[in-house]
């Protein structure tokens, strides 16, 4: 549907994403209070503590539920739409964008969308908890950082319903062994094949990591370029949003946050 994000591009903008990084870095470290450290969006001063609402405070280690699960009231999920009912919703899009649906380029176009939206946004129906609940304890009592970066990830904003897409970097001590590698990258997926503000997809993805593994502590990082940025309204293409946040020992030290941004970084400056 739209063009895979191109890595090196991507790498590319992370290298040149390195100095307003090490900027946050010292804000970080020196600026902010506990509380800003958790949640911070660098160059995106008036997002910071978007997702905090509702949250107790201190409870980054109390492992809260993830309201992910929750997104979808019963309601709104019992009175979906049949199939016959989004098709006829698509060939009312594409009049209202001025074309024909009758036409022959266009007769099967509502029934690729609605499939379409099925994979798209699928992740209304994963479980995320699921996914982290098989753990592998022969690891040596293995302990130090377990970080996965680079996770390529399609999603489409909330606002317009268009797509942004990035990389996401996870890290997280374990506890009491490990999960499997493949599975934070599912869990990305579970809520990027969502409606989604980044910021949201950030918190949601480390609240699920920090109530079903209970590590020493996890953090979360997504760079992703906007498409409703840049091809309509403003049309800034190539600007890069770097959400992050941490939880347990990397919301109380510091030092761990530069030690996780060092390694998302490693090798590509
Ligand atoms: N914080 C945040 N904003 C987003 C995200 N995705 C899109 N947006 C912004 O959502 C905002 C919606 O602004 P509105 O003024 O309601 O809508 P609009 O008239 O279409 O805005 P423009 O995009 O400026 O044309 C825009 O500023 C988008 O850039 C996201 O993941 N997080
Ligand atoms: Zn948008």
């Amino acid at each position: 549907m739209y063009a895979k994000p191109d890595s090196t591009t991507m790498k590319a903008r992370v290298a040149k994403a390195g100095d307003a990084m090490d900027a946050a870095l010292k804000s970080l470290s020196y600026g902010m209070s506990n509380d800003e450290r958790r949640t911070s969006a660098v160059g995106l001063d008036g997002m910071r503590g978007a997702n905090d609402a509702g949250r107790p405070e201190g409870s980054a280690n109390i492992a809260p539920l993830p309201e992910s699960a929750q997104r979808v009231p019963n309601e709104v999920a019992l009175g979906r739409p049949s199939r016959q009912e989004a098709e006829a919703a698509v060939r009312t899009l594409l009049r209202w964008a001025g074309d024909d649906p009758t036409r022959e380029g266009l007769i099967d176009t509502p029934a690729r969308v609605v499939k379409a939206y099925e994979q798209i946004f699928g992740g209304y129906k994963a479980d995320a908890d699921a996914l982290l609940e098989r753990v592998f304890e022969e690891v040596e009592g293995y302990s130090d950082v377990v970080l996965v970066r680079d996770i390529p990830f399609y999603s489409h904003c909330e606002h317009h319903m268009v797509p942004f897409m990035g990389l996401a970097h996870i890290a997280y001590y374990p506890i009491k062994g490990v999960v499997g590698l493949s599975k934070l990258a599912r869990v990305v997926d579970a809520f990027a094949r969502r409606l989604q503000t980044q910021e949201t997809m950030t918190a949601q993805i480390a609240d699920t990591i920090e109530s079903i593994l209970q590590p020493r502590g996890c953090a979360v990082m997504i760079e992703a370029e906007h498409l409703c940025m840049a091809m309509r309204g403003v049309q800034k293409a190539g600007v890069s949003t770097i959400t992050t946040q941490f939880r347990g020992v990397y919301k109380d030290d510091p030092s761990e946050q530069v030690r996780f941004l060092t390694l998302v970084r490693g090798g590509k400056a």
